[in-house]
């Protein structure tokens, strides 16, 4: 059931629409008629271009927005390391080139719900646990898990240079509130926040800590995947996509950087934080028109498309976003996720097959059980994860593999009350340090408990003769 169905607070306020060319006007008239930049814009407000594309890249793929702001958000000073008391742990400081210290590994790996961090704000919170390529590079993709425990300050904002992010809550409430206007995403929805966008990430209860998933795409951008012959709806539908309206603070203090009012921005760039305090809010953009800004949507709105016959299709079947790569079908990372739905392949094994994959999968669980593992402690969990690497093995876990082997075959729901969902991408993900050492998360007993003891069902050649096979 949509959790945007019947219930929409009125703080939030949305155009519908995945890629539509949207205007928005916090103030009437603010958005100038018929140019963008005038020699003065009204109201006294800046123009200001934001750019996702290359300005000359083909129309289809041109992105970018024009804000009409109170300031310009060039008006700071310099940007300079973050303090160590604010570091973040998976994450460098300062310019230089930084380590993450990425571990390749064949070794299926899995982890135990990650712990709730209460003394952490988004910024602090935001742990990268895997990554592939170079956001220096614009190439390749990063993989976090979040565990928040406070709002982000009233002055503060964050933004990434390295990438656009797809952000996954799995308990707790995020009221983000971005240069475009602002967001309730609530676990079970989904936001997107392009390269560049300027955010700030508060809980929705005070004291009730928040944590969820993250993939940020070096590369690209999220777009809705080809729908091919299932025809022009189904999966996740273009109009139940929703964009912020514009909504701005006045808070303009002086241009002059001398401390006073004191706003904080925190930038990543090339995975490494860096800050600036600006006397003036960032969140100050009465109006913008343009098609690159952050969106919500409601997983419970995605069409779930299976077999009404036998087998079931490939997972792609539950992409909801996809971030492509250059090449035709392959992506550098898809958001795929596995809701509720019927069941009814016959005579069909019907959790998925075993399997090895030229792509690397991590998945995350938002709630409940997934079918093909088992739950409970040591099991894979909400708010815990799972990383198949390239062509690391994997499938059900013995118990599974049994219980459908021999389950009746009637129509079935499977996942009612759960969503487990997937980040797959076509590149190989190495583990930083926090993944593997700091989080302490590891399960050290993944494969055992999932695969040792799979039993023997090989009937023998004699038997396999008898019935014609096999000659
Ligand atoms: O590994 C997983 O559980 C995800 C998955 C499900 C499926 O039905 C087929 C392939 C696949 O990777
Ligand atoms: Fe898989």
């Amino acid at each position: 059931m949509p959790v945007t169905k019947f219930d929409i607070p009125e703080k939030y306020e949305y155009k519908n629409g995945f890629d539509s060319y949207i205007e928005s006007e916090a103030v009437p008239s603010a958005l100038p008629t018929a140019q963008n930049s005038p020699q003065k814009p009204p109201l006294g407000l800046y123009a200001e271009k934001l750019s996702g594309t290359a300005f000359t890249a083909p129309r289809h793929e041109n992105k970018q927005s024009w804000l009409y702001r109170i300031l310009p958000s060039c008006a700071h000073p310099p940007f300079e390391d973050v303090p160590d008391s604010e570091k973040n742990e998976s994450l460098g400081q300062g310019g230089e080139v930084f380590k993450t210290g990425l571990k390749y590994l064949p070794n299926q790996l899995r982890w135990d719900p990650f712990d709730f961090d209460r003394g952490s704000d988004w910024v602090r919170g935001l742990h990268l646990v895997a990554a592939a390529g170079d956001p220096a590079m614009k190439q390749g993709c990063a993989m976090y898990v979040y565990a928040v425990g406070k709002s982000m300050g009233d002055k503060e904002a964050f933004y990434s240079a390295d990438g656009e992010i797809l952000i996954v809550p799995q308990t707790g409430a995020l009221d983000i509130r971005t240069e475009f206007g602002w967001l309730l995403v609530r676990p079970m929805e989904i936001c997107v926040i392009p390269r560049g966008v300027r955010y700030q990430v508060r809980l929705v209860e005070e004291g009730k800590p928040a944590r969820g998933y993250a993939l940020e795409l070096f590369q690209g951008r999220f777009v809705l995947p080809e729908l091919g012959p299932i025809g022009s709806n189904g999966l996740a539908n273009a109009r139940d996509f929703q964009i912020p309206v514009a909504s701005f603070d006045e808070d303009c203090g002086t241009t002059a950087f001398d401390g006073a009012n004191v706003y904080t921005i925190t930038a990543k760039f090339n995975n490494a934080l860096f800050r600036t305090l600006q006397p003036h809010t960032p969140f100050d953009v009465v109006a913008w028109h343009g098609n690159y800004y952050p969106y919500k949507y409601d997983l419970g709105r995605f069409n779930t498309i299976g077999t009404i016959s036998y087998d079931h299709p490939d997972p792609s079947i539950f992409t909801v976003l996809s971030g492509p790569s250059d090449k035709p079908g392959t992506s550098i990372a898809d958001f795929v996720i596995f809701p509720p739905r019927w069941l009814v392949g016959e005579d069909t094994f019907r959790p998925p097959w075993y399997h090895r994959n030229t792509m690397s999968e991590f998945m995350g669980l938002i709630k409940g059980d997934y079918d093909a593992k088992k739950g409970g402690e040591g099991g894979f969990i909400p708010g815990g994860a799972s990383l198949h690497n390239v062509m690391s093995g994997h499938g059900p876990d013995v118990d599974s593999y049994e219980g459908a082997r021999n389950a009746e075959l009637k129509p079935a729901k499977v996942g009612e009350g759960s969503c487990a969902f997937m980040f797959e991408s076509c590149l190989m993900m190495g583990v930083t340090e926090w993944g593997l050492k700091t989080c302490r998360k590891v399960q050290e007993q993944y494969n055992e408990r999932s695969w040792g003891g799979v039993k023997v069902h090989w009937k023998g050649v004699k038997i396999e003769c008898e019935r014609g096979r096999g000659q």
